[in-house]
């Protein structure tokens, strides 16, 4: 039950890849009442830093001040659109795009804002889309698997590049320097949690997820040492930090904070979540075998078991990951929107998302002739490989931009199917599927998605479902409901089996996908290692 009198509200702030997002919600009944974007000056650096020294390929960072003019911008402006009085705020929650990490000192001052650290690339934010620790990932892989690490099949057996050891180790084999200087190697999700309450907690969901915390422990310092021994000390030195559990209050906003937002100092602060898995909650998905899919930039997968279960090339099962009590399932597609819109960006520029949308609304499945492989940002589920690329092929001379742009979407929807038949085959059966995220408002897309994965679409309520989720943490954390599932239960929203498949595009689409498997199992599982080979070639005629 909400507390009682007079109306009170949540803040939700969702830091996404390119902007961060508020959002101001009643706590008795999840209405949003007001929100406000701020994008990113910096948006991602994938090219050059800001003072112009280059970045190497696969590279992708941010400027951590970016996300504090979310709080001094976004934050106020939604309080004001909404026209609710900032004293009747009782609490705040964030989520952030994870694996994210900025390495700080001891305060949490990032080391980018240091004298003389401006042009040193590894003393910036590292975005989950930064790709290029790779070559780090594989080692690690290599080394669990042949030391038998009882964490490596709650990964799926593959630690992604795109994680915190990977990360760290690059960090520490490309500039020994700034790693020694670096005192934490902090998420940005609970960074931003350290700036509104002065403490530094390390949310359950990250550590788990991005962290290899497992069973309450990190991997041993003989396995760092093993591959590096100045690595040896990373947990202890570097990550090691008391956790808090979702939807638990972090703190109490400071009176800094509160300068920023215009909020009330002392409200409660929940600890950091990660943009995916926050959402099952704003879509009322708590519940075993409920999978949401936030469609965005990319699609992480979320979904609930009882138990724990080896899912071959999964992110990871965490107890208490998504949801306190029960066993949170992430997967993951590292590009989906990124795909469409990069194909807009270099090879179609003269179109729109809805223009090319509307023309491939006008075929049938399979009239275009094409298949896609959708790697164009690496594989993150099932093979989690960030040296795999795109692919398409049935290109003829009449192959036009929408029948590309339908194979992209149609590639994405193969992608998400191999996901969910690989979580069935070991044990965790999806029974409901949920979209959220900005590729809902793609109605082609969505039909697409139903037929090829043979199932109804439910949509989240909320066109923020981050947000809202955040918000839902907020109001558990301030008190207002004893935990995240009642919360949730009063603030989230779904719409059930929004699309439904068509059989006969579902047919058509069976005989794609299987075409489909066979170029996902010959390119991505090592008999033809030509997208490797291909990135090894580039990065030599790069550095040359
Ligand atoms: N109509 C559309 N159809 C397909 N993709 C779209 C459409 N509109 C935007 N996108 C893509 O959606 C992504 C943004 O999704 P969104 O959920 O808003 O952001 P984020 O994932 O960063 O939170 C971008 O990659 C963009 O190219
Ligand atoms: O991996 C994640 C969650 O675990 C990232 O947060 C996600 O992939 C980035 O999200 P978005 O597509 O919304 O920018």
């Amino acid at each position: 039950m909400p507390v009682a009198g007079s109306e009170t509200y949540v803040i939700g702030v969702d830091f996404g890849t390119l902007s961060g997002r508020a959002v101001v919600v009643r706590v008795a009944d999840g209405a949003e009442l007001g929100s406000a974007v701020h994008d990113y000056r910096h948006a991602v650096l994938t090219e050059a830093l800001p003072d112009g020294t280059p970045l190497g390929h696969d590279w992708a960072l941010q400027v951590p001040g970016d996300y504090l003019d979310v709080l001094r911008e976004a934050v106020p402006a939604a309080v004001r659109g909404a026209g609710v009085d900032p004293a009747q705020v009782v609490g705040i929650g964030t989520d952030f795009t994870a694996c994210t990490m900025i390495p700080t000192l001891a305060d949490g001052t990032p080391l980018s804002e240091l004298d003389g650290l401006a042009n040193r690339p590894h003393a910036y934010v590292k975005l989950w889309r930064h790709h290029a620790a790779q070559p780090h990932a594989d080692r690690i892989n290599q080394l669990a698997a042949k030391r038998g690490e009882a964490w490596l099949p709650r990964y799926g057996g593959l630690i992604s590049s795109e994680w915190e050891f990977a990360k760290g180790l690059q960090l520490l084999e490309e500039d020994p320097e700034i790693y020694h200087r670096m005192d934490r190697w902090v998420e940005a999700a609970d960074w931003i949690i350290w700036r509104l309450t002065g403490a530094y907690v390390r949310n359950a969901c990250t550590a788990g997820y991005k962290g290899i915390r497992q069973d309450g422990h990190y991997p041993a310092p003989d396995f760092l040492a093993e591959l590096n021994p100045a690595f040896a000390g990373f947990v202890a030195d570097k990550l090691d930090q008391p956790i808090g559990e979702l939807g638990d209050a972090a703190g109490t906003l400071t009176a800094e904070a509160a300068a920023w937002t215009g909020l009330p100092e002392g409200i409660a602060v929940a600890v950091g979540n990660v943009d995916a898995h926050v959402t099952s909650a704003a879509a009322q998905a708590l519940e075993p075998g409920q999978l949401v899919a936030i469609m965005g930039t990319s699609t992480c997968h979320v979904v609930n078991g009882e138990e724990a279960v080896v899912v071959p090339g999964m992110c990871g099962v965490v107890d208490g990951g998504i949801v306190a009590g029960l066993w949170g399932y992430e997967a993951g597609q590292s590009g989906v929107g990124d795909i469409f819109a990069a194909y807009l960006r270099h090879l179609a520029p003269e179109f729109t998302h809805e223009r090319l949308t509307e023309l491939a609304a006008r075929q049938r499945p399979g009239e275009h002739g094409l298949i896609a492989l959708d790697w164009h940002s690496g594989n993150r589920s099932v093979l989690v490989d960030h040296e795999l690329s795109g692919l398409l092929i049935g290109e003829t001379l009449a192959t036009r931009p929408e029948d590309v742009y339908r194979a992209l979407i149609e590639a994405t929807a193969f992608g998400t199917r191999t996901i969910i038949e690989t979580f069935g085959r070991a044990g965790v059966p999806v029974g409901e599927f949920i979209a959220a995220g900005g590729l809902v408002r793609n109605a082609l897309l969505m039909q697409i998605y139903a037929d090829v994965l043979r199932m109804p679409l439910s949509v989240i309520g909320s066109e923020q479902g981050p947000a809202l989720g955040s918000a839902i943490h907020a109001a558990a954390a301030a008190g207002a409901y004893p935990d995240v599932r009642s919360a949730a239960a009063a603030m989230g929203s779904k719409q059930t089996a929004v699309y439904r498949p068509d059989p006969r595009a579902a047919d058509v689409y069976d005989e794609l996908f299987a075409e489909y498997t066979r170029l996902h199992d010959y390119f991505g599982r090592g008999a033809n290692k030509v997208m490797r080979n291909l990135r090894a070639i580039q990065r030599r005629s790069v550095s040359a």
